[in-house]
């Protein structure tokens, strides 16, 4: 498969969850095995030369190819997620959404000290996600190597406030 044929299953939901934000459903990528194949490979190979030890994914649509890309770089994987749901000792950091306000935790255990980490999520938007991911993994002394997204909203510009690592996405609009 091509990106343009994963491009073409990504469904636009015009006023979702808000009026005003066209939401990208990626339901339909998740549905074809060709489809789940082709991007965990195309995701992994960017990194698989980069000595990566753990991939962190966002709750909760950033596990999904989070953990396949962490089998596939042979990593550990570790679930960022929204306040209240790791139990034991975990750090916090706020964050803007495109749409709304939140707060997010990892365990800090999860994380060796100096461990490589690669961020990934389904969708950077402005960026707010994975700067406090970014943040949460410099709290627990990892370094971020790289941000690995299926889907890049260009005109948002979330890229610019990842500035201390590279990033790259497998689709963008
Ligand atoms: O770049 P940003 O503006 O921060 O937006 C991107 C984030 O928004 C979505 O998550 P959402 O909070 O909707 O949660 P979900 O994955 O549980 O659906 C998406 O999965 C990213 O995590
Ligand atoms: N427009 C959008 N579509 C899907 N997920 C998102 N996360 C943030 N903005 C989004």
């Amino acid at each position: 498969m091509k990106i343009e044929d994963l491009k073409g299953l990504v469904q636009d939901v015009p006023d979702f969850p808000q009026v005003g934000i066209v939401f990208k459903d990626i339901s339909p990528l998740l549905a074809s095995a060709k489809a789940r194949k082709t991007i965990t490979s195309l995701l992994a190979t960017k990194y698989k030369d980069k000595e990566i030890d753990v991939v962190v994914g966002m709750e909760s649509r950033g596990f999904l190819f989070g953990t396949l890309v962490a089998d596939a770089l042979d990593a550990s994987f570790v679930m960022v997620r929204k306040p209240g749901k790791l139990p034991g000792a975990v750090v916090q950091e706020q964050y803007d959404l495109e749409y709304g306000q939140d707060t997010l935790e990892i365990q800090q255990h999860m994380i060796p000290k100096d461990a490589r980490v690669l961020i990934h999520d389904d969708v950077l938007a402005t960026g707010g996600t994975a700067l406090a991911t970014s943040q949460l993994i410099e709290k627990c002394k990892g370094t971020v190597v790289g941000y690995s997204f299926l889907i890049e909203l260009d005109f948002l510009a979330g890229r610019k406030r990842l500035k201390h690592s590279p990033v790259h996405s497998l689709i963008h609009y």
